[in-house]
């Protein structure tokens, strides 16, 4: 058995780990004695992870299950201080079981700034020269002339996902949302309904199947001072001169009927979420409605659009 050693930063840490290897035969004893030792977490890897050694572990049909632990399992605890880190190695050392395991270090978790961490990978987006998608804690760039804040939460959209960017670009370059009501359907964060109002929609709904969404599109809207309403699905009443969903090309082909419905004469119906490979499919789901066409593509993804013809 090797001594254990701590790191360099010890005072700075907030926890430590007990880094132990430990052979199959003794996991589950290890374990269930760390657990009785108040490690708040514990870990178990195969040792060998990376190297021509390393094993699968999984059942196959017809044959035992997996076993608890690989031939040479690390096993990671986790504790509040280092004292209950070392006493915890101290206390298994003289055990039966531990008999061939051995203790690798004693070492401090760096506390990690998660939320500078997160904020560093989200920079802002361009969806044109002058329309922008802004995290809160950026200052937007000098040539944003429209702008939406939008923070990265539970709801899809934030403006990096080539589907998002698309119907962005559409409403953006298109000018077709202007004095029109709109429909957002499956709005997620609600960035498209924003934006729709952003290039001055007249009025916008914003519909979804997941709560969650429906409240961070209430808040996001509030924080960009935008006026529209959001709620189920049940909330899309009557004809919209633009319907926009970004959802995937198997509710899209489920909804064709219901998005048809809600464009009005001379409107637009705008879909995303379809893979290129899936363009054909899609058309031939709508055609009883709409004949929908690709207007953009990004990273193997495609937005269709329709126009209904006016009556
Ligand atoms: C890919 S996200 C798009 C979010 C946002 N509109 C955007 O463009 O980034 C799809 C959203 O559609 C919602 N959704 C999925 N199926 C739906 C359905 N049948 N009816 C309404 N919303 C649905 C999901 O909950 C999700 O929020």
């Amino acid at each position: 058995m090797s001594a254990a050693e701590s790191g360099p930063n010890d005072g700075a840490a907030r926890w430590h780990e007990l880094v132990l290897r430990v052979p199959e035969a003794h996991v589950e004893d290890v374990c269930d004695a760390l657990e009785a030792l108040q490690a708040l977490s514990i870990s178990v890897e195969d040792a060998d992870a990376d190297t021509p050694q390393e094993q699968a572990l999984y059942g196959e049909p017809g044959l035992p299950p997996p076993a608890a632990g690989w031939q040479r399992s690390r096993v990671t605890a986790l504790f509040d201080t280092e004292t209950q880190a070392r006493e915890a190695a101290a206390l298994l050392q003289p055990q039966d079981f531990f008999a061939d395991c051995e203790v690798v270090e004693v070492r401090p978790v760096q506390e990690v700034d998660w939320v500078r961490l997160t904020q560093s990978q989200f920079e802002p987006v361009p969806v044109t020269e002058d329309f922008w998608i802004v995290p809160s804690w950026h200052e937007p760039p000098a040539q944003a002339r429209t702008v939406l804040r939008l923070d990265p939460g539970l709801a899809f959209g934030t403006g990096t996902h080539p589907t998002t960017r698309m119907c962005l670009r559409w409403i953006a370059t298109r000018g077709a949302v202007a004095a029109q009501r709109v429909l957002d359907y499956g709005c997620g964060s609600g960035i498209l309904a924003m934006a729709a109002a952003r290039f001055r929609a007249a009025e916008v709904d914003a519909v979804d199947i997941d709560p969650a969404a429906v409240q961070a599109t209430r808040a996001n809207a509030a924080a960009n001072g935008v006026a529209l309403r959001a709620g189920p699905p049940e909330l899309a009443q009557g004809a919209y001169g633009v319907v926009l969903a970004n959802i995937l090309a198997t509710p899209l082909k489920v909804l064709a009927p219901l998005l048809c419905g809600h464009v009005a004469p001379g409107g637009h119906l705008v879909l995303a979420g379809i893979l290129a490979r899936q363009a054909d499919e899609l058309r031939a789901a709508y055609a009883p409605w709409l004949a929908l066409e690709v207007g953009d593509e990004e990273e193997g993804w495609v937005l269709m659009s329709a126009r209904r013809p006016t009556a």
